[in-house]
């Protein structure tokens, strides 16, 4: 078959790349040879072929102008479209948006607009621009530009380059008929050009569908809320509605969109709520149910988003929030009648307590260890009017400054190695609208303090890392049992923020000044531990009574512990109780408590020890009998006494004495009984 040949000529060279890569696949494997010049770039001296193909009618014009071609030179001008590829990019450009088509020259730009309208682009405001051309006021966002995109302006910032415009399907038709190549290549081109849109339409298909899916995602989650939810827009058009609002709305399950309100809610004060501009919430009475509605508008979009929320159901959500509260420990666990006891002295900061709890101001509450310092901080919060409000608590002692801060007031996601992702809500936040139990407030340093004060003072927090201040209602109370007054004097504790936690200030008193509790108090712990009746011999209460308890009540409250797991009888009697020793009737603080945990020959050094504090250097006549005094139970004779003695000695712990001199503690012994008595303290 004889070669034909076909002669493409282009007004410039990026065309004349394009269109020649077109033809090329056309051709591909017939016998047509495709040469192609630019006018741009030089035409040879003799243009002669079996078809000269025109990019386009400028490139015929200007052609026929240089009266280059014989007469009898058969030719054809293309009809150009955009690329199939680019359209998808086109066909994404949010519907409505005021779009620049960039080309060269008027003619070209104004072109490729008919093009795309041609093919079916109606979406968006296409606007024909060329270098020369005054710029639309504003300047869109939007730009298409086939193949020019260096020409694009200046705040053009998305940009879609659909390339140069190929030969249009007429126009391949054209050139197959001219020539009389139809029969042999339409089938191969026809192919080709189907199997594009086959993978474009695949491609659409693909993403609807994941459109769509997402659409079911997003459903499921919206219906899955417990508010109710209607999107309308300022017309009173609904956009969406979930499955919440249908039911308290009683609507039968419709078709989204295309209703309206006035159409679907009988009830014409809710459609005026609902139709008011800047109306915020309210409650209205529908089919019976109190119903809370919420307007939130959107000025982006210009639409409102009710939600809708059962008063009843929202309430009974409250409740199980406060008992999930409970399970966390998020929870003010005692109240003021968890209280035990009718002492004066308790009865009257009881009185002040309760008195305080209803006035909201900060709390300090003094008090040695095992007071009731928590007992008190939780029974003022339920007392007060934040009593539904959350209860939490933080205790200083046991943390760095870094936690103090991050624990406290929360980070921000990424403000230091190691933020959890998402950052973290500080307890401040946590305890809006209820009460922060700071413990041990004597122990916090001082940049922490200077921290709170500033919370106290503002009521507002920043977050670690954080930008944006954030406003909190929480009530503090906070409790200590060092002498924060002996701290400000020495400057470990600021005097400001003292005096700003003080404003309502509770000294609770120890129990040894309340000694008429302490009977009680152990009858009560009693109960909480056990079923069976258990009785105090009066041996047993008098040494109750009697003790200073430097621990308090937990240490009252331990030695009944003590005492119900050692008893095997209803009645408690002396030899019960931890050791004899503990209950004599002192205000010596340093008694040994637990001096039954020491073995006897530890017992005998602490002895020694502390007689030895007192001026005596104990000789072992003495020292028997203080041993039979401290721990009758201990079996203690002279004999025992003085291997006790031999056995420390040759341990290095002790030089025993001679004559009249009594015993002394080495180094060592020194040493090891102070290590002894800090561990029964
Ligand atoms: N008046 C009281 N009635 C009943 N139980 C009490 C009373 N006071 C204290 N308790 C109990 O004593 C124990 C110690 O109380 P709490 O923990 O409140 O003391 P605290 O002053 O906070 O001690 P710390 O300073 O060591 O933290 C708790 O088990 C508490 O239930």
């Amino acid at each position: 078959m004889k070669t034909q040949h076909l002669i493409l000529i282009t007004g410039t060279e990026p065309t004349q790349r394009s269109l020649e890569k077109q033809l090329r696949v056309i051709f591909d494997g017939s016998h047509v040879s495709v040469v192609s010049y630019a006018i741009d770039t030089g035409l040879p001296a003799e243009l002669t072929a079996d078809l000269i193909l025109f990019s386009s009618p400028q490139v015929e014009d200007e052609m026929m102008a240089m009266n280059r071609l014989k007469k009898e030179q058969k030719t054809l001008t293309a009809a150009r479209s955009i690329a199939m590829d680019h359209l998808e990019q086109v066909m994404r450009i949010p519907a409505g948006s005021a779009v620049l088509l960039v080309n060269d020259v008027p003619a070209s730009a104004q072109e490729s607009v008919a093009a795309l309208h041609r093919i079916g682009v109606d979406h968006v405001n296409l606007i024909p621009w060329w270098p020369e051309a005054p710029l639309p006021h504003p300047i869109p966002v939007y730009g298409i530009t086939p193949g020019e995109p260096a020409l694009v302006p200046r705040g053009v910032t998305q940009v879609v380059d659909i390339g140069p415009r190929v030969c249009d399907f007429s126009t391949v038709v054209q050139l197959l008929e001219k020539l009389d190549l139809f029969d042999g290549c339409s089938t191969v081109f026809s192919e080709g050009y189907l199997k594009k849109i086959i993978h474009m339409a695949g491609r659409l298909a693909r993403s609807h569908e994941a459109i769509e899916s997402l659409n079911r995602h997003l459903q499921a989650v919206l219906d899955g809320l417990n508010d109710g939810l209607l999107v309308f827009d300022q017309q009173g058009m609904i956009s969406f509605i979930n499955e919440n609002a249908r039911r308290l709305l009683h609507l039968p399950n419709l078709r989204q969109g295309g209703l309206s309100l006035g159409r679907l809610i009988p009830f014409r004060e809710l459609r005026q709520f609902l139709m008011t501009p800047g109306a915020s919430e309210r409650v209205f009475t529908l089919f019976d149910q109190p119903v809370l509605v919420k307007r939130l508008e959107s000025l982006q979009t210009g639409e409102t988003t009710a939600v809708f929320q059962n008063v009843a159901e929202t309430i009974a959500s409250g409740q199980q929030i406060k008992r999930d509260l409970v399970r966390k420990g998020h929870y003010a666990r005692y109240t003021f009648d968890d209280l035990v006891g009718t002492s004066p002295s308790l009865t009257q900061v009881v009185n002040t307590a309760k008195k305080l709890a209803a006035s909201g101001l900060t709390v300090l509450l003094v008090g040695e260890s095992g007071t009731g310092k928590e007992i008190f901080a939780s029974a003022i919060h339920n007392a007060s009017p934040r009593q539904q409000g959350p209860f939490l608590a933080v205790n200083f002692s046991a943390l760095s400054d870094e936690l103090i801060e991050s624990e406290l007031f929360g980070y921000e996601e990424g403000s230091f190695t190691g933020a959890r992702k998402g950052g973290k809500i500080g307890l401040f936040e946590q305890a809006d609208g209820g009460t922060l139990f700071l413990d041990e407030i004597g122990d916090v340093s001082l940049k922490v303090q200077a921290r709170l004060l500033r919370v106290l003072q503002e009521k507002e927090i920043m977050p670690v890392g954080g930008q944006a201040i954030r406003t909190i209602d929480v009530r503090i109370v906070a409790a200590t049992n060092r002498s924060l007054e002996q701290l400000v004097a020495q400057g470990q504790f600021r005097e400001d923020l003292y005096y700003r936690l003080k404003m309502g200030y509770l000294n609770l008193p120890p129990l040894r000044h309340r000694r008429e509790d302490v009977l009680d108090l152990a009858q009560h712990f009693i109960r909480l531990e056990t079923s069976r009746l258990i009785q105090l011999s009066e041996d047993v209460s008098r040494a109750l009574v009697s003790y200073h308890w430097p621990g308090n009540v937990r240490e009252l409250q331990n030695t009944v512990s003590y005492m119900l797991a050692v008893a095997d009888t209803p009645l408690m009697t002396m030899a019960h109780l931890p050791a004899a020793a503990f209950f004599t009737p002192s205000e010596n603080r340093e008694k040994p408590f637990l001096i039954r945990h020491l073995t006897p020959l530890q017992r005998l050094m602490v002895k020694v020890g502390e007689l030895e504090d007192r001026g005596q250097s104990p000789g072992r006549g003495s020292l028997l009998a203080a041993m039979n005094a401290e721990d009758p139970l201990g079996g203690w004779t002279a004999h025992k006494v003085r291997m006790a003695l031999v056995e420390l000695e040759e341990k290095g712990h002790l030089t025993a004495g001679v004559g009249r001199q009594g015993s002394r503690l080495t180094e060592a012994g020194r040493l090891a009984w102070r290590q002894l008595i800090q561990k029964e303290r």
